[in-house]
């Protein structure tokens, strides 16, 4: 799908109100890796912009190139082709603005408490130092309802807690983004729906932007207030949709299926990959 095209459906979706300054922009993203006897294309010319507060979703199969991009947004890939911005300032590297929130959350530090493990990134970079340091991480402990778990270590937490102290020591740093890979992919769908709930949850309180990488369809519509369908591999724009209408506690069982089919249909449809 092209920029215009892109622009055209955000307008009708905004109701033709103006849209703020995007945050972050992908224009015409073709990713690459070399190996020694080919080169793999795992995106073709991917658009999209990602709004301040967006909860925005990359969906597609496996292979499609969602973790490259995520990558990519990182400053972990350099585009073969096209432009990363964020800020208007082209992404060359990784930095502090874009936080990355792993899969499981357990990037955590098994043997550093919450406060340890907020701390640890913000120091180690030195980004923030001594009191200013300790108030920072602090206060956003207690910003995720965690205050009275501060001393404690990982494994006395439950997966929504660590999720909150993964998240409070993302934020911490003060990122103009997070970025989710497929953070719920290995958990039960019972554990999997509350964890999304929780994260629905924190996003009311704190309003970060995010940039969320999943397969599956449902976790899409659910998480996401925007979301980006990317075809098979090599991963192409296939549509651009809204689903702010399917905020947690405000789900018309009707509306979600009709538009989980539509998903199905615009990602499993053949209609052939570039040469
Ligand atoms: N380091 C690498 N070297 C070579 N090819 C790679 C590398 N990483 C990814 N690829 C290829 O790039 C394509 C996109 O991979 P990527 O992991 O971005 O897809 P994905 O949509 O995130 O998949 P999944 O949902 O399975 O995680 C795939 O064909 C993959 O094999």
């Amino acid at each position: 799908m092209e920029a215009d095209a892109i622009a055209a459906a955000r307008s009708a979706a905004a109701g033709q109100q103006a849209m703020p300054r995007p945050l972050l922009s992908a224009r015409g993203v073709t990713l690459q890796y070399r190996t020694p006897h080919h080169i793999v294309t795992a995106t073709w010319r991917v658009d999209f912009d990602v709004l301040p507060s967006d909860r925005f979703i990359l969906l597609g199969p496996s292979g499609c190139g969602k973790s490259s991009l995520l990558k990519a947004v990182g400053g972990f890939l350099a585009p073969a082709e096209g432009r990363l911005t964020i800020n208007g300032r082209p992404i060359v590297q990784p930095g502090p603005d874009r936080m990355m929130v792993f899969q499981e959350f357990e990037q955590l530090l098994p043997w550093k408490t919450v406060l340890g493990n907020v701390l640890f990134p913000m120091r180690a970079t030195g980004r923030f130092r001594g009191r200013e340091a300790m108030e920072r991480a602090r206060d956003m402990i207690a910003r995720v309802g965690l205050a009275k778990f501060a001393d404690a270590y990982p494994h006395m937490l439950s997966g929504g807690m660590k999720m909150r102290v993964a998240i409070a020591r993302a934020m911490a740093m003060e990122p103009d983004i997070l970025l989710m890979d497929e953070p719920f992919a290995a958990l039960d769908a019972l554990t999997r729906r509350r964890m999304q709930e929780e994260l629905l949850g924190l996003w009311d309180q704190l309003r970060f932007t995010m940039l969320f990488v999943t397969h599956s369809i449902e976790e899409a519509i659910l998480v996401g207030s925007r979301m980006l369908v990317l075809s098979p591999h090599p991963g192409q724009v296939r549509a651009e949709l809204n689903a702010e209408a399917f905020h947690h506690g405000n789900v018309d069982q009707a509306a979600f299926g009709a538009l989980s089919k539509r998903i199905h249909r615009l990602l499993f449809e053949d209609r052939g990959t570039p040469t």
